[in-house]
């Protein structure tokens, strides 16, 4: 489903992901732990376009997509569901929802629409509210459903776990496992041990921008010298 190659990505002189190779294989979960700072946020960026990469090769579907911009990665299906979730809390939970089917034709938004709010049907009740008279849980559900609304075959995850109480981790675990369940792709990068033992098949542990281990989640977990070196404020 997806392959990434040798993927850096520099800010300047600082080198935020070096050589990275990844996979993740269609209708899994794969994980992306690691300290913060150690590339996580960058990787996913990488391979959805939106940083600059110094090197890498992007594969989708067998397809060479390393020269496509996120616009095209998004027609592609490949969405990401970015880092402290980004809505609009002004704009109402319809219109936040309606930005991730931007571009396309006001039939298919609709169309989308109504399919995404069948899934969240308390969402369906509340869609004209601003969406940040939500709790965090319930904005982190938005942002999530706003990537669906392009219809994606591979949701790129960043941390939805951040900052939301034990409860609304577990929602948002249901959330997941429902989305993965219906065969939805996603690469999740998380801090939190129990949703990635939950979730996850495999995962890639970085390191100062590099793939220190990587594995089934139960190897790397079992293994003391990983998770006392690499995944420490995570225990
Ligand atoms: N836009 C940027 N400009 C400069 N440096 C950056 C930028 N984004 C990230 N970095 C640096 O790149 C490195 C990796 O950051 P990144 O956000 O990818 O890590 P992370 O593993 O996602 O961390 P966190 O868990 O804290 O989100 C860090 O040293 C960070 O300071």
């Amino acid at each position: 489903m997806l392959t990434v190659e040798d993927l850096t990505v520099a800010f300047g002189p600082t080198v935020a992901v070096r050589g990275v190779d990844l996979h993740a294989e269609p209708g899994t979960v794969t994980g992306i732990l690691g300290a913060n700072g150690a590339g996580k946020t960058t990787t996913l960026l990488g391979v959805h376009g939106r940083v600059r990469r110094r090197s890498g090769r992007i594969l989708f579907d067998g397809r060479d997509v390393t020269g496509d911009d996120t616009r095209a990665l998004v027609r592609a299906g490949i969405a990401l569901c970015p880092e402290n979730r980004r809505l609009f809390p002004n704009m109402s939970i319809e219109d936040n929802l309606l930005l991730g089917a931007y571009g396309h034709g006001r039939r298919t938004q609709r169309a989308r629409l109504a399919d995404v709010l069948g899934r969240f049907a308390w969402l369906r009740e509340r869609a004209g509210e601003p969406a940040g008279r939500l709790s965090g849980g319930q904005q982190q559900i938005v942002a999530i459903a706003r990537a669906l609304m392009s219809h994606p075959r591979l949701v790129l995850l960043d941390e939805p776990s951040s900052g939301l109480s034990p409860v609304a981790v577990d929602e948002i675990g249901d959330v997941l496992a429902g989305i993965a369940a219906d065969g939805t792709t996603i690469l999740l990068v998380e801090q939190n041990v129990r949703l990635v033992q939950r979730l996850c098949s495999t995962a890639y542990v970085l390191a100062h921008g590099r793939v220190a281990a990587q594995g089934p989640v139960s190897t790397l977990l079992a293994d003391s010298a990983v998770s006392d070196a690499y995944l420490g404020t995570t225990r």
